[in-house]
């Protein structure tokens, strides 16, 4: 028989344990309710100041649960109330309406299926990760997801950094390797005229580079379908832009890229490095790039690491064999606001190199 703990002196401070279960749940709880109103479509209803009933009515939603929805998303600060008529604030407007330029719906998407890993963390630490095909990974929302966050920031801080370069200024042929949404390449022949860009990237991530090429109208912006690690990744460039990548800090891509630049041609290589001995950046983050495994190129133990990458001093080694160093911009200088499930600003360098 097991004692009842009746006495005074049987029971502890519970405080600590709860008041971690209650940011838990209160985060999980908000997090549902944003993800909710994002869904159903409340902030594009909200651009112009409605009732409780009128949004109940339009988005047929139970009348009593919609209006407390509403009273909470005025807690977090996403809609306000005057009068009995609900509106977005400015965040919202900005960040959760869809048609808006900067509209974060992919980065809540990814969140999303994040956190549906996340899930599976008990049966994962038993079996192992989930094996996934690196071009579906990228194609089914990260690449996105990565856009969406781009615009609110890096993009723009990062663009203005290599605009700068006499060479770029100069630059006819750029490859944006391992490209994705194709965005940086986009903004470079924005601000560079005489500038024809290729974006390359796999077959089934590049369908998608050509939507946001068309969006944007970007004429001089071209794709390359193919495995880089495999395939030709083209000659004759006068820049080639590496960010964000598996081979980022990988040594047999060095000399390719040397090999596909013209003589005195700028590698630019924007990754999150490791110094040798360094311990974990962030462990959720390492525990998340850990839950899912890619066929064909292993991952490293600590987020955005891979097998066979180097160090950052010995990629700095290697690069000089190759390159002059013309300059490394660290993460503060570029970086947008760091978002936790995706946290690459994590120490991250934009290294600029010009062809020997
Ligand atoms: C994290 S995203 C980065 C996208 C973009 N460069 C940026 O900085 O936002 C990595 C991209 O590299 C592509 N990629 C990864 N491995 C590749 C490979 N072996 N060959 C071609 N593309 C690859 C992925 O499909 C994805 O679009």
């Amino acid at each position: 028989m097991t004692k009842i703990p009746l006495d005074i002196g049987d029971y502890a401070d519970i405080k600590p344990v709860y008041d971690m279960l209650n940011n838990c749940a209160e985060g999980f709880k908000k997090y549902c309710i944003l993800l909710t109103a994002v869904e159903i479509g409340i902030f594009d209803r909200l651009v112009v100041p409605q009732t409780i009933r009128d949004i109940s009515h339009e988005l047929k939603t139970d009348l009593n649960i919609i209006s407390n929805v509403c009273e909470a998303l005025k807690i977090m600060g996403l809609v306000f109330e005057r009068s009995g008529l609900y509106e977005n604030t400015e965040i919202s407007n900005l960040f959760l309406r869809t048609d808006s330029p900067l509209a974060q719906h992919n980065v809540l998407k990814n969140l999303q299926s994040g956190l549906r890993l996340w899930e599976n963390l008990p049966k994962i630490l038993k079996e192992g990760p989930i094996t996934l095909s690196e071009e579906k990974f990228f194609a089914n929302n990260l690449i996105h997801s990565l856009a969406d966050e781009a615009l609110c920031g890096e993009l723009q801080r990062t663009v203005s950094i290599i605009a700068e370069l006499p060479e770029f200024k100069k630059a006819k042929r750029l490859l944006d390797l391992g490209g994705g949404h194709g965005l940086y390449a986009i903004a470079f022949t924005k601000i560079n005229p005489d500038l024809v860009a290729h974006v390359y990237d796999f077959p089934g991530v590049i369908d998608d580079t050509r939507k946001y090429i068309e969006k944007y109208e970007a004429e001089r912006v071209k794709v390359i379908s193919g495995n880089f690690f495999a395939d030709d990744i083209g000659e004759e460039y006068d820049v080639i832009f590496f960010s964000s990548n598996p081979g980022g800090k990988n040594p047999r891509i060095v000399p390719r890229i040397y090999e596909s630049l013209k003589k005195n041609g700028l590698f630019i290589n924007k990754h999150c490095f490791y110094s040798k001995g360094e311990g974990s950046k962030n462990i959720l983050l390492d525990i998340e790039w850990n839950l899912t495994t890619f066929e064909g190129v292993q991952k490293g133990n600590k987020v955005y690491t891979f097998n066979g990458d180097l160090f950052y001093d010995e990629y700095i080694e290697l690069l000089e064999k190759y390159f002059s160093i013309i300059n490394i911009v660290d993460s503060p200088d570029f970086t947008g606001y760091p978002l936790s499930k995706i946290g690459d600003t994590l120490d991250s360098k934009i290294i600029i190199a010009s062809r020997c």
